[in-house]
């Protein structure tokens, strides 16, 4: 009996729906782990499907697309290693989230998850059906077991398969990104190595898929809890982790240990992640926005040059009588640090003629809001026409904290496909241009250097929608109003907390009415890369229709 066994790990990037490209992509780990003499091949959690399909899960015709296209990848990978790869699994009425073990040209055996998670982004209870707990799959010299994803969270699943024998286990997952998680992960590994004594390998995916980036840093861990192998965060890979047979069980030949950058960089690249998958994944080759010379849609051309490459970003100012000249100047230069189009679009003429044809209507009324946003609607139309015609996708520039009280136009300046910023607080976008400027990493298509110039990040924000406007006219400084929706938003606090944390009840008050009077334009508002578990959209889901305040 040999007394080693390696596993070639595929930390690969799926595309939902796309069931032939996937099993593509296994197929070459598949090789990769044929021609490095491997006993088993993995791939994550769902993989043929790309994770999370969703409801498309639970289309019949989807689940024999996918059986068939997993026959024939068996096939395909019938004289080498075994291949596991997670797939739709169904017995009868019952739909379950399967690994299935590929030998022989057939699939050999599945094991069916048995924890489905549902909250946060998740709702697999509404998908699938939870499998019954089960036992170890043999491969070559070793029994392994494979708790999928959510069952390692969890203690029931691991302790019946090291009940039943398992030898080592192989966690494949789906598990998205969000600012500090792997900690969380690897906290609840450790937990499993210890209390069953077996190695563990975590395996997770790469890459975008609407709101959510799949972070991939895969690892393998010893009994005890020692980090023997650790995968890159982000990238894609195809790693050999071998395991030695010794006299207390197997362990993990102690391999490559990719650092993990910290969290400014990891946010930063799961933004330009983010976008360039919704892009590739959606069609987009070519994107552009507004670009006003402040420091939002200054960091959203940032994102993008470094997603796609400067000669696939337009940037486009559009001047009105309230746009300073620094604004011109600002955007100007933010556009040619970067090195993308640069094109120039005056409103004045369009407003005019807007505000002419509505003057019989509005006579005798006071300018107002109406007349300021009709300057943002005439921005979000033009960028649109432009959109149109050039066949690129417009990037809107909210950031979480306006986001969250609503400060943007509807129909106006939230006009858009995708928001690369909606997850991250304006004072995390001053922290992070000053990132950008600083850092330069091969995983990004931008230039290296100051790409945001200092004035953008320093100058006080404004909307220019009339003379002499500031945010903070309307709304606390950024670091307050930031602190406030961290309790409110993020942590699902109560005024009573804000009070705690040393703000004024009635501004704590006004912060969670624009939260709450908001609602229905974040459910208009373009998806976003999600950083937090308290991502608008999936992980914080409130009515429309809403009269309750906190009355703490
Ligand atoms: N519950 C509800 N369900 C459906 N529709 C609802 C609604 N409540 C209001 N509405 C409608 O929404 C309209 C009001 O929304 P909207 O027109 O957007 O206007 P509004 O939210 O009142 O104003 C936009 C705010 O964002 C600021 N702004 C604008 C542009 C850019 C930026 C920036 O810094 O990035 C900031 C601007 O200074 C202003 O304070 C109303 O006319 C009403 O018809
Ligand atoms: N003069 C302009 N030219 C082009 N786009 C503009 C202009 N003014 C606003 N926009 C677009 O509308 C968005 C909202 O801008 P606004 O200036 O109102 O507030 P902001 O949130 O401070 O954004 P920024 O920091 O980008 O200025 C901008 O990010 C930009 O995409
Ligand atoms: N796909 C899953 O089961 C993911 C759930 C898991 N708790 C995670 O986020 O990592």
């Amino acid at each position: 009996m040999s007394d080693r066994f390696r596993i070639t790990l595929g930390q690969l990037n799926p595309t939902v729906g796309d069931l032939t490209g996937n099993a593509a992509l296994a197929r070459k780990a598949w090789e990769a782990g044929r021609d490095a003499g491997a006993d088993l091949v993995a791939l994550p959690e769902m993989f043929i499907t790309g994770y999370n399909a969703q409801d498309l899960v639970m289309r019949r015709a989807f689940q024999l697309d996918a059986a068939r296209v997993v026959e024939e990848l068996a096939v395909a990978c019938s004289d080498g290693p075994a291949l596991a790869v997670g797939a739709p699994w169904v017995e009868g009425t019952k739909l379950y989230n399967g690994y299935l073990i590929l030998k022989g040209g057939k699939v050999a055996s599945q094991m069916l998850k048995h924890h489905l998670p549902n909250e946060t982004v998740f709702d697999e209870v509404r998908i699938f059906d939870s499998g019954p707990l089960g036992g170890p799959y043999s491969v070559g010299n070793a029994r392994i077991g494979s708790p999928i994803c959510e069952d390692a969270w969890h203690e029931d699943v691991a302790e019946m398969l090291v009940e039943t024998g398992a030898e080592f286990l192989l966690v494949p997952n789906g598990s998205p990104y969000y600012r500090g998680k792997f900690d969380t992960r690897l906290n609840h590994m450790v937990a499993r190595v210890v209390e069953t004594e077996l190695p563990l390998i975590y395996l997770n995916m790469v890459g975008g898929q609407d709101d959510q980036v799949f972070d991939g840093g895969s690892f393998a861990l010893n009994p005890g809890g020692e980090l023997a192998v650790q995968m890159p965060v982000l990238e894609e890979a195809i790693t050999h982790v071998d395991l030695e047979r010794t006299d207390a069980g197997w362990r993990v030949v102690p391999g490559e240990r990719a650092p993990h950058p910290d969290a400014w960089e990891q946010d930063y690249h799961v933004m330009v992640q983010s976008l360039r998958d919704y892009c590739a994944k959606t069609g987009f080759g070519k994107v552009l926005l507004g670009l006003s010379g402040g420091v939002d849609s200054a960091i959203v051309a940032a994102i993008a040059v470094d997603a796609l490459g400067a000669q696939n970003v337009r940037c486009v100012m559009l001047p009105s009588e309230y746009t300073s000249r620094e604004s011109l100047e600002d955007a100007e230069a933010v556009a040619k640090a970067l090195g993308c189009r640069y094109d120039n679009v005056p409103i004045t003429q369009g407003r005019a003629a807007i505000t002419d044809t509505l003057a019989p209507l509005f006579e005798g009324l006071e300018p107002g809001l109406a007349e300021e946003n009709i300057q943002s609607r005439l921005r979000g139309l033009l960028l649109m026409a432009m959109s149109n015609k050039f066949g690129e996708m417009l990037l809107t520039t909210g950031n979480k904290s306006e986001v969250a009280v609503g400060y943007a136009t509807i129909y106006g300046d939230m006009a858009g496909g995708y928001n690369p910023i909606k997850d991250l607080y304006k004072t995390r976008v001053f922290e992070t241009c000053r990132w950008r400027n600083a850092n330069h990493r091969s995983w990004m298509k931008g230039p290296e250097g100051a790409v945001m110039p200092a004035r953008v990040i320093d100058k006080p924000p404004s909307a220019e929608l009339r003379a002499d406007q500031r945010d903070s006219d309307s709304l606390p400084d950024y670091p307050d109003l930031d602190a406030m929706l961290e309790i409110l938003v993020d942590r699902a606090g109560s005024i009573e907390d804000c009070v705690a944390a040393g703000f004024l009840r009635d501004v704590a008050k006004k912060v969670e009415h624009l939260v709450y009077i908001s609602e229905y334009k974040r459910f208009q508002s373009a998806p976003g890369a999600r950083l937090t578990k308290g991502a608008f959209w999936l992980d914080r889901r409130y009515p429309i229709v809403n009269r309750w305040r906190d009355p703490s």
